[in-house]
């Protein structure tokens, strides 16, 4: 089996005239964490949303555990199985008790009967630690829960790899630690994660390669320890000293 879960080549995106992504080749191996940051409007949920299907390249190619995404003829269904998204909004069903959350993609998808589905969604919820909040409804959890039931949802899928789309961007700042303890559990657990996070000390100490992209490419790419921690290009320095120093005015 190929050590490479995702492989992006050459890939362009342009909204009208807008050139998003000029060019971005990316690869994550399996049990990789690699993070991307960098400033808004980079272009870091455009790349995330192409390798998720979600967005259509103009141009490059896109492989996910040896499976072609970006060819034309495929199911896009069957191309998305093998990926997980988490987004910065949860986007769960209201309406729906967290176990249904879990089970309803399951049972269509994979095709999975009522007690196998809930026994997996079961077991997910104790690994984001939400045991005994099945039957609740999402608007009876707090924000930093809800992202826990939607990592769980996701894992229940079974996925190659994880996406994560500023998971902690939408959460109160007491609620962060929660997921970010659930994310750092999962890649000790060897899962594949790509994750587009503004969080530097969660890039800093979880990553194994730190990506910072601007203006739609990949200025600079590497361990966190030099990425992060000793800056070669003058963009990412830039970028580090606004996000490291807040309260930093510049003239
Ligand atoms: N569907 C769309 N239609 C038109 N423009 C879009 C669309 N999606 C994104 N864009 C534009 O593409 C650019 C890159 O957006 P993207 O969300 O990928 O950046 P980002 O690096 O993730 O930023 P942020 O950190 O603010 O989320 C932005 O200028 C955005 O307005």
């Amino acid at each position: 089996m190929s050590d490479t879960i995702v492989s992006v080549s050459g890939l362009h995106k342009a909204f009208g005239k807008l050139e998003v992504l000029k060019g971005i080749d990316l690869e994550v191996r399996r049990g990789q964490v690699v993070c991307i940051i960098g400033p808004s409007g980079s272009g870091k949920s455009t790349l995330l949303r192409c390798v998720n299907l979600l967005e259509e390249p103009n141009q490059g190619s896109i492989t996910v555990n040896g499976f072609e995404v970006t060819d034309p003829d495929i199911d896009i269904d069957r191309a998305r199985r093998g990926i997980g998204m988490v987004f910065q909004s949860f986007n769960l069903f209201s309406h729906l008790s967290v176990l249904d959350n879990l089970t309803i993609a399951q049972r269509k998808v994979l095709r999975r009967d009522k007690a196998e589905a809930e026994k997996v969604a079961l077991e997910n919820l104790r690994k984001v630690g939400l045991t005994g909040k099945e039957r609740s409804l999402p608007t009876q959890l707090s924000g930093g829960q809800q992202q826990r039931v939607a990592i769980a949802r996701a894992l229940s899928m079974d996925p190659d790899v994880m996406l994560f789309d500023e998971p902690t961007s939408a959460l109160d700042p007491e609620l962060v630690g929660d997921v970010l303890a659930v994310m750092r559990q999962l890649a000790r657990d060897g899962m594949t994660m790509l994750v587009v996070t503004h969080e530097m000390q969660f890039a800093r100490e979880v990553a194994d390669v730190v990506l910072f992209m601007d203006g739609g490419i990949v200025v600079e790419q590497g361990p966190p320890s030099q990425v992060i921690g000793d800056p070669r290009h003058e963009r990412t320095q830039t970028f580090l000293s606004r996000v490291l120093n807040p309260a930093h005015v510049e003239e």
